[in-house]
């Protein structure tokens, strides 16, 4: 396939996306005329301030920005206009499925009631659908540098709810907090029939991955990266099939990994684990969208048609979508096989 094809073909791919965080696709306008609008003073003079700012040397530099930025939510509509404007510039990119977090404590800690969070939030996933046709869910995120009481307060409240939570994560800095802190909320959000996946391995060591699998149960594994130096976790992760939510700009902006060829995207491929790509948080990372994540990937490593078509395979089994949804996106994955002739000249079924 010549390099034009093979960037309309990624192009063409039925894209999902299962690791982004909402607040983290906030982009420095809406950030500005949300904090206006509600009178929350914001430490920044202009949309670009806030772009300037955005150069991390760690993880928790990250956070710290990113943090500050929660503290313009109030309102329904805030969340309403937060998830529709994120939708609205993925439009063209093929996203056709979307699991997204949101990061409920850092706005009920402040006594924004639940609802008005999650309705808003739902609601624009409703508008969104219609007027995109890109179907999703939430993911109630919650956030390490609370207690674990905390999360249980909030996840007792999250069941009113339930219908509009498709399933639990867990982010925020691994440092300090193993997963055997969680071991009674995993089980509760299990007992309450929600799926579940956690952030491990993005700066913890492979034993935080395993024993996310092992204790918490996760279905999915965000970021994974800390596997890397274990091959028996990775091994792990593969035999489970707990799929691994890359986010390779993030990683590299980050200062995760060196580089997205220094990931271990191509030791993960070849383990066969179940892996796909996501944009983690997008507005912080210069505007990297799903699209520009998988742009990246293919521009400095490479992958091969059958890589592509595995890696698009792997995001849609490891959503949580229901039978009817899944099978539109199988037809979907299939069309484009089938446009590109991927049996006839590659042997790909
Ligand atoms: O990459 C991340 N790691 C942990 N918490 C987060 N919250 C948003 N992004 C991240
Ligand atoms: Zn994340």
């Amino acid at each position: 396939m010549d390099k034009k094809t093979k960037l309309q073909f990624i192009h063409d791919l039925p894209k999902v996306e299962l690791h982004m965080h909402l607040e983290g696709s906030l982009e420095p306008e809406l950030m500005f005329e949300i904090a206006k609008r509600n009178n929350v003073p914001i430490p920044f003079d202009s949309p670009e301030d806030i772009r300037k700012a955005s150069v991390f040397n760690s993880l928790q530099e990250f956070l710290d920005l990113y943090y500050l930025g929660h503290k313009v939510f109030r309102t329904r509509r805030d969340f309403y206009d937060l998830i529709y404007s994120y939708f609205k510039r993925v439009s063209t990119s093929n996203l056709r499925h979307a699991e997204l977090f949101f990061e409920a404590q850092e706005h009920t800690n402040r006594g924004v009631p639940l609802e008005e969070i999650v309705m808003g939030l739902h609601e624009g996933c409703v508008q969104a659908e219609k007027d995109f046709g890109i179907t999703s869910d939430l993911i109630l995120c919650l956030l390490r540098h609370f207690s674990p009481e905390n999360m249980m307060d909030l996840l007792k409240q999250a069941v009113v709810f339930k219908k509009y939570i498709k399933g639990i994560g867990m982010s925020s800095s691994e440092a300090g907090c193993p997963p055997s802190l969680y071991v009674d909320i995993f089980k509760f959000a299990k007992e309450q029939g929600w799926h579940v996946t956690s952030h491990a391995g993005e700066i913890g060591p492979p034993e935080y991955v395993r024993d996310s699998i092992e204790l918490l149960g996760i279905e999915r594994c965000d970021h994974g990266i800390g596997a890397r130096t274990d091959p028996e976790v990775v091994k792990l992760l593969a035999d489970k099939k707990v799929g691994v939510t890359m986010c390779p700009i993030s990683n590299v902006l980050l200062k995760v990994t060196e580089s997205i060829p220094y990931s271990p995207i191509r030791q993960y491929l070849d383990a066969n684990c179940k892996i796909c790509f996501n944009s983690d948080d997008p507005s912080y990372f210069g505007s990297t969208y799903i699209e520009e994540n998988y742009d990246a990937v293919e521009k400095e490593m490479g992958l091969s048609v059958a890589e592509w078509v595995k890696i698009a395979q792997d995001a849609i089994d490891m959503s949580w979508v229901e039978e009817d949804e899944r099978k539109k996106l199988q037809d979907e994955l299939d069309a484009v096989k089938l446009k590109y002739k991927l049996k006839e000249l590659y042997g790909i079924e």
